[in-house]
């Protein structure tokens, strides 16, 4: 593997669910390293894509490839390099959080010591508590903590911070931006401007299950020709970010 192959292709990707086409046309590009954001209003077509990038989707059309692996074909050896955090986390309810750490642990050979992943997502207190008695914010850093036990070189990330706190989220951008010093490629779903701003080099913006646009946040901002990157957005989609609006 050269080092210069992307960390994500992804190719022409189409999906439909019965009658919805949830996504139509959809390419991207991740490097080791970068960010890449993908916004786009509820029901863009956002997590579709991330899970067929994931493998665990199969796409319709398009081709994808991480770190060269093919999700259909590879999926044993993509498992040691990619890490997922989605919107649902289906988790053992009565494990407690250093049992789901250490179960995440054992798949990988060469994982973050369970204490590393609990300071990053700021869980060492709850270390004894049982998963379903978590918060929803405490569940999602534990869901990133998972993402991030086997030590990825590419991170899949939908809606990182959406329900935490703001302490909480300075904290998890913190930790994406060591991941990208240290050259992990990070693929970020949000809802959340201000994050998509100031975490990612590029973002991909997603309706109706196409890609209307592909720049740098300022990139964005002056092909909109308006003074902000939510304000590219509503011209870009002439929708808002529900979502946003809620924070
Ligand atoms: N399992 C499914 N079965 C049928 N339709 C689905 C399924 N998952 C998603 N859809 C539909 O596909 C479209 C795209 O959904 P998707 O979840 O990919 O969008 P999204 O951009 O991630 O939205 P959100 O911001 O609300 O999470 C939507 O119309 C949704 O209702």
């Amino acid at each position: 593997m050269s080092s210069v192959e992307p960390a994500i292709v992804a190719e022409n990707l189409a999906k439909s669910y019965r009658r919805t086409r949830a996504v139509v046309d959809v390419s991207l590009r991740v490097d080791a390293g970068e960010a890449v954001g993908i916004l786009g209003a509820n029901g863009a077509g956002k997590t579709t894509t991330v899970e067929m990038i994931a493998g665990l989707r199969v796409p319709d059309h398009g081709r994808v490839r991480v770190l060269g692996l093919d999700p259909r074909h590879d999926r044993a050896r993509l498992r040691q390099v990619l890490g997922v955090q989605l919107q649902q986390a289906y988790l053992h309810h009565a494990l407690r959080v250093t049992e789901l750490i250490d179960l995440y642990r054992s798949f990988y050979p060469n994982p973050r010591s369970t204490e590393e992943l609990l300071s990053m997502v700021d869980l060492a207190e709850q270390r004894r508590t049982i998963f379903e008695k978590l918060s929803g914010g405490q569940k999602q850093r534990l869901s990133i903590a998972l993402a991030l036990a086997g030590r990825p070189r590419v991170v899949i990330l939908d809606e990182l911070t959406t329900g935490l706190d703001p302490r909480a989220r300075r904290r998890m951008w913190g930790t994406i931006e060591q991941l990208k010093s240290d050259g992990v490629a990070v693929l970020l779903v949000s809802h959340a401007m201000e994050e998509v701003d100031r975490l990612c080099d590029r973002v991909v913006v997603i309706d109706a299950g196409r890609v209307v646009a592909h720049d740098t946040p300022a990139g964005l901002v002056a092909q909109a020709a308006v003074g902000n990157l939510e304000e590219a957005f509503v011209a870009l989609t002439g929708k808002e970010l529900e979502d946003a609006a809620h924070e």
